[in-house]
């Protein structure tokens, strides 16, 4: 198949107060790799997904989506058909039935009347239930948000970008809040998705035993650093220890 490079940055880095979170990063990413991304708390991973999802700018540097520098993207419509993102958080308003939070997938696409009618009455119905079937919870269309466990929770999140249908999926520590057994169902949930469609896939993720199983190429964050970036077949244990452990030797100076 022919390779496509969908995201491409180019000496990124990010500063908050003078403090660096991200230094000089550069890399590329081709349509439909799946990758994780790995590395200790505050190493950098929610910052870079959150320059991708253009939620905000980098201090330095160029974010290539598709061809196309992020900031040409001037209509949420279009960037919202390019790069779509869940969070650590879920994001879903709690009070609202099920269906309201899977439609929310479509906002972006719809005109402002639209939007505020299916708050009333849901608009696109029959694409709510096929989202909500491919993530195994048909059944719980108007079951108040609110009554859900952690793990259908993330599945509507699930749902609600697969009404979405970005091409670039990203996912801040999609897993962090279940449980082992949820958090294997949630991510091979994900990556069987993202594979389905052929989509780019970008996960932050804790769990190095997860990153190696679902995922084929895991980036490694150290101190807002590039660490490795290695095929998933490529990463040794003495690897992953010297991530780790480098990281408390530098947390430490
Ligand atoms: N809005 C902000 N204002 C100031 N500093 C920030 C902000 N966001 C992130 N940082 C800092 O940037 C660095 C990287 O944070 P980031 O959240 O990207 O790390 P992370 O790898 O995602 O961590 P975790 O695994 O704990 O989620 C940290 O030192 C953090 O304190």
């Amino acid at each position: 198949m022919l390779k496509k490079e969908i995201i491409s940055i180019n000496n990124i880095s990010k500063e908050f107060k003078g403090k660096k979170a991200l230094s000089s990063l550069s890399f590329n990413i081709q349509k439909g790799e799946l990758i994780a991304l790995i590395g200790s708390s505050g190493s950098g991973k929610t910052t870079l997904l959150n320059i991708f999802s253009s939620s905000i700018d980098p201090t330095q540097g160029e974010v290539i989506i598709d061809g196309k520098g992020i900031n040409e993207y001037k209509s949420n419509k279009v960037f919202a058909k390019k790069v779509g993102m869940i969070r650590q958080q879920f994001d879903l308003v709690e009070e609202l039935p099920v269906i309201h939070n899977v439609l929310a997938g479509r906002l972006s696409q719809w005109s402002t009347t639209k939007s505020i009618l299916s708050l009333l009455i849901p608009q696109d119905k029959t694409l709510a239930i096929k989202s909500l079937k491919r993530v195994g919870l048909e059944d719980k269309l108007y079951e108040k948000t609110s009554n859900l466990s952690g793990g259908q929770k993330q599945r509507v999140a699930l749902a609600r970008l697969l009404v979405q249908n970005p091409e670039i999926v990203l996912a801040d520590e999609p897993v962090a809040s279940l449980d082992p057994t949820r958090s294997e169902d949630v991510l091979s949930l994900l990556v069987s998705l993202a594979k389905e469609e052929n989509k780019t896939l970008i996960t932050s993720l804790h769990s190095v035993k997860y990153a190696k199983k679902h995922f084929n190429r895991i980036i490694a964050l150290r101190n807002g650093k590039i660490f490795f970036d290695l095929p998933t077949k490529d990463i040794t244990e003495s690897r992953l220890e010297d991530l780790y452990s480098l990281q408390e030797l530098d947390n430490n100076e």
